[in-house]
């Protein structure tokens, strides 16, 4: 063997070691170019890896105690108030000034229209209001806000009130109360009377197990595989819809006894606007009602607790309006009712005001229906374009001292398009009045009855949750007022 033929193998390694090092080499550097400098205008930030994106790093803070939207805080410190990634094979750019959310949420249906991940959408159902696009989501709002009316919200109230008084009366001689668990079950009970009457404890129990698998596998890769936290959310899915379809067969029967709830009244004909919704219609709504409704505003109500402990003199002043409230009531000792939420107005403020610090909803997704242009950077038709409301909460050029718990800084009306937590335009939240309407109730309940301490400051995040909640569910001991 000659001295060419014994080290022309080693050669011909060396030289494709050296080409895939040379196109290492030039594949991160494009990938740090696209990451520093925006071409053509296109907002910065990486597309990360071929076909996943970002998809892991979105997926890794998700189950991190920093909560999901570290992602989009960590991305907007290093390309600024606007960038751009790629999730689950998406392109999503975040915006987050007081500007972008007028322009993008005054063209909703125009230039742009709700679009959620694909696992969001698999989960709720593709006839679901959140899924809806122009035509369908104006006769679903139709139908769904027809729900709303002040005789269902009234006695909505006057059921909650007597939830909570039950739940806090419960609290008395336990050592530690867990708020979340508890505004879980309160807000799950309450929704759940509302939608589709039911009361039983074991089936709601059941249906609180099913809805709460559902909710963890939102983010999940959604990879319908076994064993996966994605397969695991579906197949909650499936038994939520065959307890429904159940419930809708034997109302469009007539059968049983006569219930005013949501569910009777999205099996009926609507009069006015003359159209009959189908099974799946009507499944995928009242699920997303249950899952809109109950983790948000407990979540909600969480924050709220922790943040009213944090600020002993706010809880103070407010003890002191909600005694006032109650010592002119008559009958003394009668339910709350609606004028009573009205009468309320610094509880309102410090409800405002949690909702503005907890940001339950951190951001909106909206799809481009067109090219257009945000914030000086070009978007694409396509496009994911994420309204990041939790950093116009916390943005200082828009409330001063944002970190302070201050709730009399709405004594003046906010500027439009600041307070987003309900979202505002065509796309508002249709249950914003009930959630108000609970947090007051419980607000109310809460201070007369007890003062509290949070057991465990500890401020890390639960993992795997759409809406943000302490990781510890914030733990109380209770003495009485
Ligand atoms: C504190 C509690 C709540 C918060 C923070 C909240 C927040 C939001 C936000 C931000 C949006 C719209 C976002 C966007 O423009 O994309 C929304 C939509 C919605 N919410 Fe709520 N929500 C709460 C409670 C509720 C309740 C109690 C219900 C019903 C029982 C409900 C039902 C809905 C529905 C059906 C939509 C979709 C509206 C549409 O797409 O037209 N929400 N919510």
């Amino acid at each position: 063997m000659t001295f060419i033929h014994a080290f022309l193998p080693l050669g011909l390694h060396l030289c494709s070691v050296l080409v895939i090092a040379f196109w290492l080499f030039r594949t991160t550097q494009k990938i740090l170019l696209c990451r520093n400098k925006s071409t053509d205008n296109i907002p910065p930030g990486t597309g990360g890896l071929p076909l996943i994106g970002e998809s892991l790093q979105f997926l890794s803070a998700n189950s991190s105690a920093k909560g999901l939207y570290h992602f989009v805080h960590i991305r907007r410190l290093r390309y600024g108030n606007c960038f751009k990634t790629n999730i689950f094979g998406k392109t999503h750019v975040f915006v987050s000034s007081v500007e972008s959310a007028k322009a993008i949420l005054s063209n909703d249906f125009v230039n742009f229209t709700k679009r959620y991940v694909k696992s969001i959408s698999e989960l709720v159902g593709d006839q679901s209001i959140l899924c809806a696009t122009q035509e369908y989501h104006r006769l679903i709002r139709g139908r769904l806000s027809n729900l709303f009316t002040m005789d269902s919200t009234s006695s909505f109230i006057k059921h909650f009130d007597h939830l909570i008084v039950t739940t806090l009366r419960s609290w008395e001689h336990k050592q530690t109360v867990v708020v979340l668990d508890d505004a879980l079950k309160v807000t799950f009970q309450a929704i759940c009377k509302m939608a589709i009457s039911l009361e039983n404890p074991n089936e709601l129990e059941m249906l609180q197990k099913d809805v709460g698998q559902v909710c963890e596998a939102m983010l999940a890769f959604p990879l319908n595989l076994p064993y996966t936290r994605f397969r695991a959310g579906m197949k909650a899915r499936k038994r939520i819809m065959e307890m429904l379809k159940k419930i809708i067969d034997e109302r469009r029967q007539g059968c049983g006894e006569c219930h005013e709830d949501f569910i009777q009244s999205l099996v009926s004909e609507d009069e006015k606007l003359g159209c009959k919704l189908t099974d799946s219609q009507v499944q995928d709504n009242i699920l997303t009602m249950i899952i809109a409704g109950q983790i948000t505003t407990a979540s909600a109500m969480t924050w709220m607790v922790k943040y009213l402990d944090e600020n002993q003199e706010i809880q103070h002043t407010l003890r002191a309006e909600q005694q006032l409230m109650l010592a002119d009531k008559n009958p003394c000792g009668s339910p709350l009712t609606i004028e009573d939420l009205n009468a309320m107005p610094y509880a309102s403020k410090v409800v405002r005001e949690s909702l503005r610090m907890a940001s339950v909803v951190p951001w909106f997704p909206r799809v481009a229906l067109k090219d257009c242009e945000i914030e000086g950077f070009k978007i694409k038709k396509g496009w994911i374009v994420n309204i990041d409301a939790r950093y116009i909460h916390l943005d200082p050029t828009v409330y001063h001292d944002p970190s302070e718990f201050y709730p009399s800084r709405f004594d003046d009306e906010s500027k439009p398009y600041s307070f987003l937590a309900f979202g505002t335009g065509g796309r508002t939240c249709l249950g914003m009045n009930l959630a108000k309407a609970m947090m007051l109730v419980f607000l109310n309940r809460l201070v007369t009855t007890y003062r509290w301490k949070v057991m465990d400051p500890d401020s890390s995040l639960e993992k795997w949750v759409l809406f943000a909640r302490p990781r510890t569910g914030c733990p109380i001991r209770v003495t009485r007022v």
